[in-house]
């Protein structure tokens, strides 16, 4: 394609150059391009793609995209705001792509990968060709490729779309978070449906303020679906769980159709007499279709939750009420999300994402629905994030916990310590006392000595890193899976 025709599409845009220039890919990082890309310079929080158009260049890019003024013979198309530039190019450039499949897109503090994967394997028991992007990675085809980000920026997210249709997809499930939403990178792509599954703190250091992230995550509902269309399949849904308080507040925004889930309220898809047990959860399930007993391998209320969105949104697809029941009967867990070690130990150990206030929380209290011995939890924080959740999640580990080992997550560039020292007052706020938690900032050491110390009945939850299989200490990306970790402590158990 042109880069003319790219120009065309953005007013006031100026090109300086060969306007003929031929463009065969996008790229917005200088050390991914490839000959005959277009490179995009992105203003962004850490750095400024600007700077790097000369090395674009030397990497063989075909033309650049900027907001200011570059000293550089090649190509250039000047645009005011790059980040809308990369979409509408995006778009156009892979053929609108989103306009020839479904996107269920979810968004949420928590449960959206959870929701995304059960929306997934429904949808393909049913018989379509689905894909899946968010945090674990990308799934097009029967290919799965890791993910950087939950949600891609404007370039690769139109591009992996086109890579979908290619393949024969006709549903995408995507996992939509704010930082997507607020750096525009949805911008552009048409839903059929905007799933929301809850707001609790997190993110503040990206956000600020509870009202400005719940005001990104309004735009992925505001900009859903503002006209009407004679046919079915132009329809668009908004799936929201009324049992949180800013539903209603995102059912105002929108002018799509609103379909409500819930436990406590009334609503379209409802969950009523759960039974939690370690081996699984049962419920009766109330739809619009019908209502039908289901019993989820998934554990815990919050995988009611994201069970109930997720059936809203098949259901919305025509899949029978019965094949979706089976569905979910068959759903296995998520890979991070409450994921057992099993080496034939006595006492339970859970791996879990849980990584914000919330999140902690919920896994704790499913735990404490059907534990029969003392709860240990392993924790941490990320560093270079919302500092504010640290004591949050202190209390809330203390409160739920017989022993906290407070531990570190990804540090990033933070100093382990310091987080961990951010962490401490919400454990005593919780009145826990010194002989009631251990502060070992290596996570390896901490994982083990919660092991050792588990005793027959016990639950062992090891919270935050899930399905990760690094961590980030001083920039430096060191290999780390809590899984095998703990795999490694309890068959060092078994030996003595
Ligand atoms: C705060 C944030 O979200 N940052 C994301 C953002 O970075 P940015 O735009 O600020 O970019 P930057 O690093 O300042 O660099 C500016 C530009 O220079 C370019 N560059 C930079 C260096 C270089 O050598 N060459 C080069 O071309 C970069 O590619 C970029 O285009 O855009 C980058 C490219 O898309 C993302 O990779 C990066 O994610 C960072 C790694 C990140 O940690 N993001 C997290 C917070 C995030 O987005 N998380 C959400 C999930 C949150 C949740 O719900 O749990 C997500 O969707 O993943
Ligand atoms: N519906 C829910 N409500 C509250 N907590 C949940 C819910 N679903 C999952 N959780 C908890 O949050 C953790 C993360 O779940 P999941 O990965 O599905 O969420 P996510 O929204 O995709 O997270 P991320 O923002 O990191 O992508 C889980 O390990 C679990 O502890
Ligand atoms: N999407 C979240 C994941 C957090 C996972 C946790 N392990 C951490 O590193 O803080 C983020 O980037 O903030
Ligand atoms: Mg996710």
């Amino acid at each position: 394609m042109q880069l003319k025709e790219l120009a065309s599409l953005i007013v006031g845009s100026r090109i300086t150059g060969a306007e003929e220039t031929e463009i065969t890919g996008i790229q917005t990082d200088s050390r991914k391009v490839k000959p005959g890309d277009l490179f995009i310079c992105l203003p962004g929080t850490a750095q400024d793609g600007h700077e790097y158009a000369g090395q674009a260049i030397t990497q063989g890019a075909a033309a650049l995209v900027a907001e200011r003024p570059l000293d550089i013979a090649a190509p250039v198309l000047y645009i005011k705001d790059s980040r809308t530039a990369m979409a509408i190019i995006s778009d156009h450039f892979y053929g609108y792509p989103s306009h020839e499949m479904k996107v269920i897109g979810v968004t949420g503090t928590n449960g959206k990968t959870t929701t995304t994967f059960i929306i997934d394997k429904i949808l393909s028991d049913y018989g379509q060709i689905t894909g899946l992007l968010g945090t674990i990675g990308m799934r097009i085809g029967d290919k799965t490729y890791p993910t950087q980000n939950t949600t891609p920026d404007a370039a690769d997210l139109q591009a992996a779309f086109r890579r979908m249709r290619d393949v024969g997809t006709g549903y995408c499930i995507m996992e939509v978070s704010s930082h997507a939403l607020a750096m525009g990178r949805v911008k552009g792509c048409r839903f059929r449906t905007a799933l929301f599954t809850n707001l609790t703190q997190d993110h503040l250091d990206y956000h600020q303020t509870m009202d400005r992230y719940l005001a990104a995550k309004g735009l992925f509902f505001s900009r859903l679906g503002n006209e009407y269309s004679p046919h079915e399949s132009d329809r668009k849904y908004a799936v929201l769980n009324v049992d949180d308080p800013a539903s209603a507040e995102l059912a105002a925004m929108t002018s799509a159709q609103v379909v409500t889930y819930g436990i406590h309220q009334e609503a379209d898809v409802r969950a009523s007499g759960i039974q939690f047990t370690s081996a699984g959860t049962s419920f009766m399930l109330s739809t619009f279709c019908g209502d039908v007993p289901v019993h989820l391998k998934l554990i815990g209320k919050f995988n009611v939750y994201n069970a109930l969105g997720a059936v809203a949104a098949t259901l919305l697809e025509g899949v029978p009420l019965q094949q979706v029941k089976n569905s979910l009967e068959e759903m296995e867990i998520v890979q991070g999300r409450m994921e057992p070690v099993n080496e034939g130990q006595n006492f339970l150990v859970l791996v879990d994402y849980a990584h914000s206030p919330d999140g902690l929380e919920n896994a704790l209290k499913t735990i404490s629905e059907f534990v029969e011995g003392r709860v240990i939890t392993v924790f941490g924080c990320g560093g270079d994030r919302d500092r504010g959740k640290r004591p949050l999640m202190g209390e809330i580990a203390a409160r739920y916990s017989d022993f906290v080992f407070m531990t570190s997550d990804n540090p990033r560039s933070e100093d382990p310590e310091r987080i961990l020292d951010d962490i401490e007052p919400g454990l005593l706020k919780a009145g826990l006392a010194s002989s009631e938690y251990s502060k070992i900032a290596d996570r390896k050491e901490a994982i083990y000595q919660a092991i050792e110390m588990a005793r027959p009945n016990d639950v062992v939850l090891i919270a935050g890193k899930g399905h990760e299989t690094y961590q980030i200490i001083n920039g430096t990306v060191l290999h780390f899976d809590d899984r095998e970790v703990a795999r490694e402590a309890i068959r060092g158990l078994n030996r003595d």
